[in-house]
């Protein structure tokens, strides 16, 4: 498999719990191209139960959109430069400014989430990602991101 966006960051930046390869306790999101989209995968742990046994935790769905987003705008403000994750040059990294997320119905334990990010808009140091996080082909959750460029 191709390697995903998260695989890029700096050592010193790998630490986050949704998505750092560093954290030997987290997540490890991992998000890649699917077309001009992005696109991660994540089966949640049972201990990720929200009120009852078989429905996801809202905050870890809010934790999966927020790595996922991040991660895609770095992405689209690459490709915008006409480069790839992990090319030459000075690695462009975003942090989540703001993120909105509508928990649309319940998400169901025990099924692989699919988690997606399409470009809304960018200018110099901003980008809008709109998300969704789907099970069984429906969408259960949407987000709206705006990304600020890390300055290093
Ligand atoms: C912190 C992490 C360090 C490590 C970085 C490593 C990076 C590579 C690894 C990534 C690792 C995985 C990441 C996973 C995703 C997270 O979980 S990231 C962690 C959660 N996010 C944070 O902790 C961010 C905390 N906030 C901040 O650091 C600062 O507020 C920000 C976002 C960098 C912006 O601050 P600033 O650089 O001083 O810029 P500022 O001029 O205030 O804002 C820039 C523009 O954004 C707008 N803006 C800023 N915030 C907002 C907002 N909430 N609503 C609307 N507009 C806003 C401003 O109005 C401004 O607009 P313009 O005037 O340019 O039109």
């Amino acid at each position: 498999m191709d390697a995903a966006f998260q695989d890029f960051y700096a050592e010193k930046f790998s630490h986050c719990h949704g998505c750092g390869k560093n954290n030997p306790a987290g997540h490890h999101l991992k998000s890649r191209w699917d077309g001009d989209d992005t696109i991660a995968r994540f089966l949640p742990k049972p201990e990720y139960s929200g009120g009852v046994p078989d429905h996801v935790y809202g905050g870890l769905i809010a934790s999966l959109l927020d790595c996922h987003g991040a991660a895609s705008a770095a992405a689209f403000a690459h490709r915008a430069q006409n480069r790839e994750m992990g090319s030459e040059g000075e690695p462009i990294r975003y942090v989540t400014a703001s993120l909105k997320v509508d928990f649309r119905r319940p998400t169901p334990m025990g099924i692989e989430l699919v988690i997606k990010g399409k470009l809304r808009s960018m200018d110099e140091r901003k980008v809008w990602v709109d998300l969704t996080l789907s099970a069984n082909g429906e969408v259960c959750a949407s987000g709206e991101m705006l990304a600020v460029r890390y300055r290093q």
